[in-house]
């Protein structure tokens, strides 16, 4: 099946938190991010959730960095969407190679949206012997289907219940390097 064509897509699509409006939440979050790690003597474990959390993640180490926060860099890729504008079952396409046994880890990510991603991915950092697991999301989504017990300690802004595309979320694949957040035509 061919794709969508990303320019007609955005001729309907609205603008739900443009470029400025990110880039302040992210200076934001890492003003509360740097106050937990500021006096640990190891930085903490800097995880990326590829695809869709790599733009906020990088904006967000390099506003880490500018308050004097080290990170120690790896990814992981989980994915239940592929592509596509509904979730499935979560499949694990790479897990970090550091070992976590006793280290802090904070992950960033775009989007929180039924929190399934994000459920797996804390608890299996936890069974690798994480001392301490905490999260960071550029985007929650407001609606009443996220799964019980998932939360991040870190959110930049809200965006409501429709599907959302750009920094780092994608439309079938497209529209990631989008400098804002956009939701569907509804
Ligand atoms: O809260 P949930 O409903 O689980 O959805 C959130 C997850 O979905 C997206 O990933 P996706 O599966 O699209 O993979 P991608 O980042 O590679 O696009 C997003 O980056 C989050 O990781
Ligand atoms: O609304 C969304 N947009 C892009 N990716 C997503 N992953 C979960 N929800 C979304």
């Amino acid at each position: 099946m061919t794709a969508p064509d990303l320019r007609e897509v955005l001729a309907t699509a609205e603008v739900i938190h443009d470029r400025a409006t990110l880039e302040a939440a992210i200076e934001r979050m890492a003003g509360e991010i740097a106050g937990e790690y500021a006096n640990d003597a190891r930085p903490p474990l800097y995880i990326t959730v590829m695809h869709g959390g790599l733009p906020f993640a990088a904006s967000l180490a390099m506003e880490l960095g500018t308050l004097g926060i080290d990170l120690e860099f790896d990814y992981l890729h989980a994915t239940r969407y592929r592509g596509q504008t509904s979730g499935s079952g979560l499949a694990w396409l790479h897990r970090p190679a550091t070992p976590m046994q006793g280290r802090r880890v904070l992950l960033a990510d775009d989007i929180l949206d039924e929190g399934h991603t994000l459920l797996a991915v804390k608890r299996w950092c936890e069974d690798q012997g994480a001392a301490d697991v905490r999260v960071a999301v550029l985007a929650v989504k407001v609606h009443d289907r996220c799964i019980e017990g998932v939360c991040a300690d870190y959110v930049g802004v809200e965006v409501p219940d429709r599907y959302v595309f750009g920094y780092g979320m994608d439309y079938h694949e497209q529209g990631r390097n989008l400098p804002a957040i956009y939701a569907l035509a509804e």
